[in-house]
C-alpha cells in the first residue's frame, strides 16, 4: 500500500517501500530530504539506470542529508556524484566493475613474437575489408583486455579465431603449452552458437598446427552461470578472486547482455593476466537487468604513441593516429564496421544503419526500395494462414516425427514481439488456427509445438531460452531439444517451465538468427509503446538473414526509431576514476 511521506510523493514502489520503512526508522531527521526520491531511484533501476539526475539546488540540500546520502566513496545507502544520485548498491558495483577491468586491462601480458605473428596477421587477414579485423587482433595480441564491437556479420567471431589461433603458435613457441581457454555467453543458445561459428571459422585456416586446430576445435561453449558455477538458491559464484577460474583466456560473447552483478562476479573470477575478450553489439539491447556494460566501454579507438610502436612491428603498413591523451581503455575496444552479411545491396542492412541513425524516413524508404526483402504487413491482416504456409517444411519434418528436420525448418521463420503478452496472444491465436488444421485440438501439448523454457532447470539440463519441439515418442509425445548437433528428448512431464513459441520476444531472440523474422510492435497501452525504442528495433531486424517483415503501421516503426533512451550508467566516471588513481599504470 502507498506510504504517505510529509512533503513528498506516496511511495509505491515494492523495494522503495521497504527501504523506506528502514531509512525513515535509522535515520529519521535525514530522511525527509530523500523520501523524494527513493521512488525515481527504484523505478529506475527497474529500467536498467544507474542512477538519476538531480539539479544543483537538490543536490546541495541532499549533501545535508547524512548518513542516509553520502558522497563517493561513502558507505551510505545513497551516493551523490555531482547531481547523480544512485542507489549505494549500484554505485558500488559499478566502481567494483571498472576497478577489475582496469586491473585485467593493465595486467602484463606474454611477449608476442612479433615475426612471426606479423606473417600470420598478413596471411590471415589478406583482403582490404579485413583491415578492421587485422587491427582487432593485432590490438589483442598485445593487451589483455579487448572488446571486439561491430554488428551481425562483421567477423567478430573470425577474428578471435584467427587470435586464438595466434595466442596458441605464441605460446608453442614460447615453450609455454597451449592456452587454456574458455568460450561463454549469456544464454546457453549464444554460446553455442559463437562455438559453432568459431569451429567453422577455424577449418578455414591453412596451416594451423594439427595439435593447434585440435585444441581449438574441442572448445565448447557454455552460459556465465555454469562457468562460474552460480548455481541457486545461493547463486554464489564457485570461482572468484581467491578462487579464479583456471583460464589463460576467455572470450565472452553476446557482452550487451551481461547485467551488472554478473559482470561483477566474471570479472571477479578472472586473475590478473588471464586475457578476456568481449564480442558485442553495442546497439542491441542491454541486458534485462541493470547496466549498459558495451555502452560504457564501446567508443573510439584510440591509441598511445608506446602502443603504436608495439604495433608498427605487428602491421609495418598500417598507419595509426596518435592520441596520448585518451580516455581510459580508448585502445581496449575495436568495431568492425564491415558486414560480409548485409552488403550494400542488402535491404536489412539499409534498414538496420537507418535505425542505428535515427533516421525515419530512410527507415521507410527502404521498405520501397528493397522489397520484397523488406514488407509491411497491416495490423488487420490475419496473419495465421500466412505464416503456416511459410512453415511448410516445419509441419511436414513433423509430420515424418524427424527432430533433426524440425529444428532445421524453426530456422527459417520466426515471429518476434516487442513484448511477451504479445507474443502470448500470437501464440494463442496461432494455435487456435492450428487446431483447425488438425494440430492438437485438444490437451496442453500436440505434436509440432514449439517451446521455450522460461527457467534454469539443473536436473534436466535445460535452461531459460532453450527451444524445443513436442513430437511422438513411444504410444504419447515428449519434448526434443537440440544442441545443434544431437537431439535429445525428454518426458513432457519433467518440463520445466515453459511457454509456447511459435512466436517468442525479441529479448529472447539476442543471439539467434532466423532466414526471416516477422516484428509484432507492442499492441497494447501507451506505457508499452514507449519502451519499444530503436535498440530493440535494432535487435529484431538484425536477427533476419533474408526477409524482415514488419507487422504494424510506418507510423509506430517511425516512434520506435525516435525513440532513443540510452541507458545512465556512472561506469566510465568509474573507469576515469580508476585512471585517475593509478596514472602510471
Ligand atoms: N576476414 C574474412 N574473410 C573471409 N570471410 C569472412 C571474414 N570475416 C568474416 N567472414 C565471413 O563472414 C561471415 C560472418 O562472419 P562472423 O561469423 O565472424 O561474424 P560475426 O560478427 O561474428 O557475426 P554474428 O554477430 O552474427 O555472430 C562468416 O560467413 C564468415 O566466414
Amino acid at each position: 500500500m502507498p506510504t504517505l511521506l510529509p512533503e513528498s510523493a506516496p511511495i509505491t514502489h515494492p523495494a522503495a517501500l521497504s527501504a523506506a520503512a528502514v531509512l525513515s526508522a535509522q535515520a529519521p531527521a535525514a530522511w525527509p530530504q530523500v523520501a523524494a526520491y527513493l521512488d525515481a531511484l527504484f523505478y529506475a533501476l527497474d529500467n536498467g539506470h544507474s542512477f538519476i539526475y538531480v539539479s544543483a539546488e537538490e543536490a546541495e540540500n541532499l549533501q545535508q542529508a547524512a548518513p542516509i546520502v553520502g558522497a563517493a566513496g561513502a558507505f551510505a545507502p545513497l551516493i551523490l556524484q555531482g547531481k547523480r544520485l544512485f542507489l549505494g548498491r549500484l554505485w558500488q558495483l559499478e566502481q567494483d566493475i571498472a576497478a577489475d577491468f582496469w586491473r585485467l586491462a593493465n595486467a602484463p601480458v606474454a611477449p608476442v613474437d612479433s615475426a612471426a605473428a606479423a606473417a600470420c596477421l598478413q596471411a590471415w587477414f589478406a583482403d582490404k575489408d579485413s583491415q578492421g579485423q587485422q587491427t582487432a587482433a593485432a590490438l589483442a595480441l598485445l593487451q589483455p583486455l579487448m572488446l571486439i564491437n561491430g554488428g551481425p556479420g562483421t567477423g567478430k567471431t573470425t577474428t578471435v579465431a584467427n587470435l586464438l589461433a595466434l595466442l596458441c603458435q605464441n605460446s608453442v613457441a614460447a615453450n609455454q603449452g597451449l592456452p587454456r581457454i574458455g568460450l561463454a555467453a549469456p544464454t546457453g543458445k549464444a554460446a553455442a552458437h559463437m562455438a559453432q561459428a568459431l569451429q567453422l571459422a577455424l577449418l578455414r585456416l591453412q596451416g594451423l598446427p594439427e595439435a593447434t586446430q585440435t585444441h581449438l576445435q574441442a572448445l565448447q561453449g557454455q552460459t556465465v552461470h555454469r562457468l562460474l558455477g552460480l548455481y541457486p538458491p545461493q547463486l554464489q559464484s564457485r570461482f572468484h578472486a581467491r578462487n579464479p577460474l583456471p583460464l589463460d583466456i576467455l572470450v565472452v560473447d553476446e557482452a550487451s547482455m551481461l547485467d551488472l552483478s554478473l559482470l561483477k562476479s566474471l570479472l571477479h573470477a578472472l586473475r590478473s593476466g588471464c586475457r578476456l575478450i568481449l564480442l558485442g553489439d553495442e546497439n542491441q539491447l542491454p541486458a534485462v537487468g541493470a547496466g549498459d556494460v558495451l555502452a560504457a566501454l564501446a567508443q573510439l579507438t584510440r591509441i598511445s604513441s608506446a602502443l603504436a610502436a608495439q604495433l608498427a612491428a605487428l602491421l609495418p603498413q598500417t598507419r595509426f593516429d596518435i592520441d596520448d591523451a585518451a580516455p581510459p581503455l580508448a585502445a581496449n575496444v575495436a568495431t568492425l564496421t564491415v558486414s560480409r552479411r548485409f552488403d550494400d545491396k542488402s535491404g536489412i542492412g539499409h534498414l538496420a544503419k537507418a535505425v542505428v541513425a535515427g533516421q525515419g524516413e530512410a527507415a521507410l524508404a527502404a521498405f520501397t526500395d528493397f522489397s520484397p526483402e523488406l514488407q509491411w504487413m497491416s495490423p488487420t491482416q490475419t496473419p495465421w494462414p500466412l505464416l503456416y504456409q511459410r512453415q511448410a517444411a516445419y509441419w511436414q519434418a513433423v509430420a515424418q516425427q524427424d527432430a533433426a528436420a524440425a529444428f532445421a525448418s524453426l530456422k527459417h521463420i520466426m515471429v518476434l514481439a516487442a513484448w511477451r503478452q504479445d507474443a502470448a496472444a500470437f501464440n494463442q491465436g496461432y494455435r487456435r488456427y492450428l487446431a483447425q488444421q488438425g494440430h492438437g485440438s485438444e490437451g496442453r501439448w500436440f505434436a509440432g509445438q514449439v517451446l521455450m523454457v522460461t527457467q534454469n532447470d539443473y536436473g534436466t539440463a535445460l535452461y531459460n531460452g532453450d527451444i524445443g519441439i513436442v513430437l511422438p515418442q513411444g504410444e504419447g509425445l515428449a519434448a526434443y531439444f537440440s544442441d545443434g548437433e544431437r537431439c535429445r528428448h525428454i518426458s513432457l512431464s519433467r518440463l520445466p517451465e515453459h511457454d509456447t513459441a511459435f512466436a517468442i520476444t525479441v529479448h529472447k531472440s539476442q543471439g539467434s538468427e532466423y532466414d526471416e523474422v516477422w516484428l509484432l510492435p507492442p499492441s497494447g497501452s501507451e506505457d508499452a509503446a514507449a519502451l519499444f525504442d530503436r535498440a530493440l528495433l535494432y535487435t529484431a531486424i538484425t536477427r533476419a538473414r533474408n526477409h524482415f517483415v514488419f507487422w504494424g503501421e510506418p507510423a509506430q516503426l517511425q516512434a520506435a526509431i525516435a525513440r532513443n533512451s540510452p541507458r545512465r550508467s556512472g561506469l566510465r566516471l568509474a573507469l576515469a576514476h580508476c585512471a585517475a588513481q593509478a596514472p602510471s599504470l
